[in-house]
């Protein structure tokens, strides 16, 4: 069902546009930061992430990027603030990496790419009455995205790359109880926000983006273990490393970036 689409030669970023034309929109994500020409807005307050309450509830691999899902049924996991005018419930997240020795990350700041980056997807249970609703509408989602750079070991990351193993093949999941993402927060929540779209297809210009200026450290190990993971199923005979499943930088297209204070 749907459209056939990947990060290949041939179903890669450059090909999405064939079924979904948005992809040539006047509010694509991601882009390229450019610090120095951000907006510095008094306006702009902190954010806050609710999560307390969350509950995680299984990690899978869906043939794009590991995935891990929350319990989004009421607001016991909410991020609010900054740029929000609502509280949005937190749905999932999932990482975005490079090949060995190369950066993956989608959004770049002055040109240059992190290793990795982490997208935790919200949307406005408050205005829309499911997340598909809220997914096709301009003010319908909120995904906060956090850098990774290599260096040391991170000390909660390890669960996830220790679920990695069961969760190998296209179409595998398993159970992820009690993981609470706010343990991969770097120390500071200063950000830059501004209006955006989903990564992949269907490149819905629904996103309020949010990403963190610090950047978390993981280790190159803990990072090597997700691209054990594989884009193909069990039974498909050619296995295919996933890495390298990030869209690169977007036209801003006169979009403003706006910086926390
Ligand atoms: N970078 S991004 O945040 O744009 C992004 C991704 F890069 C991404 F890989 C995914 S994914 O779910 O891993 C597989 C592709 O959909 C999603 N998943 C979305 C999603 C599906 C179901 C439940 C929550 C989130 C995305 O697939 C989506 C969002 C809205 C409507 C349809 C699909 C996503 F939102
Ligand atoms: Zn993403």
């Amino acid at each position: 069902t749907g459209h056939h689409w990947g990060y290949g030669k041939e179903d890669g970023p450059s090909a999405w546009h064939k079924n979904y034309p948005v992809a040539q929109g006047n509010r694509q994500s991601p882009i390229d930061i450019i610090p120095e020409e951000a907006t510095r807005d008094r306006d702009l307050g902190p954010i806050f992430l609710d999560y307390d309450r969350c509950t995680s509830i299984n990690i899978a691999n869906n043939g794009h990027s590991v995935v891990v899902e929350f319990v989004d049924s009421d607001d016991r996991s909410v991020i609010r603030g900054g740029p929000l005018d609502n509280p949005y419930r937190l749905k999932q997240f999932h990482f975005h990496w490079g090949g060995k020795g190369h950066d993956g990350s989608e959004h770049t700041v002055g040109g240059i790419g992190y290793a990795s980056e982490l997208h935790l997807v919200h949307w406005n249970a408050v205005k829309y009455r499911s997340f598909g609703d809220a997914a096709e509408a301009p003010d319908g989602l909120a995904v906060l995205g956090i850098f990774l750079e290599t260096g040391d070991d991170h000390r909660w990351l390890h669960m996830i790359t220790d679920a990695l193993f069961m969760v190998k093949y296209k179409g595998s999941d398993t159970d992820f109880k009690g993981f609470n993402p706010k343990c991969l927060l770097p120390s500071s929540l200063h950000y830059w926000t501004y209006l955006g779209s989903l990564t992949t297809p269907p490149l819905h210009e629904s996103v309020t983006w949010i990403l963190l200026k610090e950047p978390i450290i993981v280790s190159d190990k803990q990072l090597g273990m997700f691209r054990m993971l594989l884009f193909n199923g069990e039974d498909e005979d050619e296995r295919k490393r996933m890495e390298n499943n990030f869209r690169p930088p977007q036209p801003l297209k006169g979009r403003e970036v706006r910086s926390s204070n």
